[in-house]
């Protein structure tokens, strides 16, 4: 499959809309997170790792906010566990019909259902893995520990729930540093400075990072025993918490 190249805010707009995960992103969706996020293969292949590691045999592995399914085919590739099926979600229509198609063409062994639904509403049963990877900070700052807390319940003792976001950061200079490195990264892959702050500005309140230590405050609320951070690459964090 030839990879389409994110132009989305290459020319100037005269209106400023919020981001959305539409057509239109999800066409080039592998290319602009690969091109915005830095480690994203990294982490697709690490959470394969962990999810073999931590999956139980006959329970459910999640991938909450899936897109295309990276992390589906990733895990998919790796679980070894007798009769485990994952679960892939996403409310967006435009990347659920896009996963179904890219999940169709890989044949590996493990069964996956897709489904279009809000993961603030879908039942969390039966599970081993739950994974989302750059979803919760797009779910409202006041639903994250509800859904924090529906995840935990929905976990079998010894599972773990794997969380990858952008963060932000307590003190002024750290923040600044972060973002301005993130930005030579978007820069150094070929995105113009307009492009840069046009989707700074549509993304400005869609997508809110939390910082660090209100994400292990947040597993451990919901009653997770421990939460680590086991990838960082600049502002770009995956925790793992332990049911
Ligand atoms: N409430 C919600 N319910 C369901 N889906 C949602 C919700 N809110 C947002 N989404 C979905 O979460 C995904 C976030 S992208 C995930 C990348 C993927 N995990 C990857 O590893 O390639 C991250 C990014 O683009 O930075 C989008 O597909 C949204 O439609
Ligand atoms: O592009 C950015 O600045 C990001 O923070 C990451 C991102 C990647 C893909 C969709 C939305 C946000």
């Amino acid at each position: 499959m030839t990879r389409k190249t994110d132009n989305i805010y290459a020319s100037a707009l005269t209106e400023m809309v919020d981001f959305r995960f539409d057509e239109r992103v999800a066409d080039v969706f592998p290319d602009m997170i690969q091109r915005s996020v830095p480690g994203y293969a990294t982490l697709i292949a690490g959470i394969g790792i962990l999810a073999d590691k931590y999956a139980i045999e006959k329970t459910h592995c999640y991938d909450l906010g899936c897109s295309l399914g990276a992390v589906t085919l990733s895990m998919r590739q790796r679980i070894k566990a007798a009769h485990c099926r994952i679960i892939a979600i996403d409310n967006s229509a435009a990347m659920i019909e896009r996963a179904e198609r890219i999940v169709k063409a890989d044949n590996s062994r493990v069964p996956v259902s897709l489904r279009q639904e809000d993961i603030c509403h879908s039942p969390i049963t039966n599970a081993s893995v739950v994974v989302m990877n750059f979803t919760l900070q797009f779910v409202p700052v006041d639903q994250r520990n509800a859904l924090i807390a529906k995840v935990y319940a929905g976990l079998e003792p010894g599972g773990v729930l794997i969380v990858s976001e952008k963060l932000t950061f307590d003190d002024a200079d750290s923040a600044a540093w972060f973002i301005d490195s993130h930005l030579d990264f978007k820069r150094a892959n070929g995105y113009s400075d307009m492009e840069i702050s046009q989707k700074r500005s549509a993304l400005e309140h869609v997508l809110i990072p939390e910082t660090e230590s209100a994400h292990h405050a947040r597993f451990a609320q919901a009653g997770f025993q421990r939460s680590l951070r086991w990838f960082q690459c600049f502002n770009f964090a995956s925790f793992i918490a332990f049911k």
